[in-house]
């Protein structure tokens, strides 16, 4: 994931720097007139200093004045970034990350660099990729962990996962089942999609296969009704989390959408988790944004993040639900999953945090 957009933040972060190292060369450009032929700058450092002393070739003007700027603040303008900016701006749309999104990451850079006195450290790449660091986890925003949670709240813990059809919702159950059952915690799968031919049976195949309890009803039966037991199974037998899976769905479905509010009043979940696949992009955003209008979101699935090489999705979900990442699917195992953590992510596209 994400691999389109690490080369191209690379370029960008280049692109940045030299025109940030432009602007503070020529912050330190002696007024018209005056001598140039020798900038009182110190040598950086003993090794520096020997070297001059030897008479070996000593550092031209520009790179002492590189020093120079190096060692103190340069306040950026408009125009210094304006050509980075603009485009990171088309790398980011590119790379399927929404709109408003990437807006407010431009919005962010443009904030924390121009009309203010930066301190330039030991390099410019530092500023530009600690500027580039804090946008991007502003949009990221705080992950969820799912365990906390759990520890934190009254068992059984009840998770609903909706979403439209295909995306990978039913094995998402089982790998989500499986993460849990790792981590400790005991779980009952409610076999929710009483909907589409075959759906109960492949969560039944899923759960056997992991030796999770499955509560099922008939094909056509009414989920409120299956998920209700588990629930109640949960309750007896001091399960933990209780997994609900449900038909796929559209959000302009009316009939559906009713369906799933019933669930909700009937089986009280404590976490909505909407299932989308990360390689649809800007539609899995729009319809993540619709589904939580439509019957509340409080955590993203994204899936198939290993088909994705932009990462868009994970990128603008969850600034534009307003709901973090809850779990990546990174492939068709039941290991293949992973708590979306956004510094992680953050480290993944920059490198890691020096
Ligand atoms: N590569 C990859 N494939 C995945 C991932 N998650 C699910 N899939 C595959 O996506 C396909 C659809 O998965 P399902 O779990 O059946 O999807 P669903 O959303 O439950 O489908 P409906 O019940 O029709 O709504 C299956 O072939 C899964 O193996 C993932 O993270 N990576």
């Amino acid at each position: 994931m994400f691999d389109s957009l690490k080369k191209k933040l690379q370029n960008i972060r280049t692109k940045f720097a030299s025109n940030i190292e432009e602007a503070a060369g020529a912050e330190q450009e002696p007024p018209e007139g005056a001598e140039i032929s020798e900038p009182a700058v110190q040598p950086e450092s003993p090794a520096a200093e020997e070297t001059a002393q030897e008479g070996q070739e000593s550092p031209t003007f520009f790179e002492k004045v590189k020093v120079l700027v190096r060692e103190r603040e340069v306040l950026l303008q408009e125009k210094d970034v304006e050509e980075p900016l603009f485009e990171l701006e088309m790398v980011l749309l590119e790379n399927d990350v929404a709109l408003p999104v990437t807006d407010e990451i431009i919005a962010r850079m443009r904030r924390d660099l121009v009309g203010r006195h930066r301190k330039i450290g030991a390099s410019v790449d530092d500023l530009v990729v600690s500027t580039l660091r804090s946008a991007l986890c502003g949009v990221l925003g705080e992950g969820l962990d799912l365990s906390r949670y759990i520890r934190e709240h009254e068992r059984p813990v009840k998770i609903l996962f909706t979403g439209v059809n295909g995306t990978g919702k039913t094995t998402t159950v089982a790998k989500v089942g499986q993460y849990l059952q790792t981590n400790g915690f005991t779980v009952v799968i409610g076999a929710g999609d009483t909907f589409r031919a075959g759906a109960i049976e492949q969560i039944r195949t899923h759960a056997d296969r992991l030796g999770i309890k499955t509560i099922q009803h008939q094909a056509g039966a009414d989920p409120s009704a299956v998920l209700f037991d588990a629930v109640q199974y949960a309750k007896a037998h001091d399960i933990d989390v209780v997994l609900a899976d449900t038909a796929g769905r559209f959000h302009n479905r009316a009939n559906l959408m009713n369906q799933l509010d019933k669930i909700r009043r009937v089986m009280k979940p404590d976490l909505v988790v909407y299932v989308d696949e990360a390689v649809a992009g800007n539609d899995a955003v729009i319809r993540a944004d619709e589904f939580n209008k439509a019957v509340g979101t409080d955590a993203v699935v994204l899936t198939k993040a290993d088909m994705d090489p932009k990462g868009g999705a994970a990128i603008s979900v969850a600034h534009t639900v307003g709901k973090p990442i809850l779990f990546l699917g990174t492939g068709q195992g039941y290991d293949d999953i992973v708590p979306f953590e956004p510094r992680a992510v953050v480290n993944e596209l920059l490198g890691d945090e020096s």
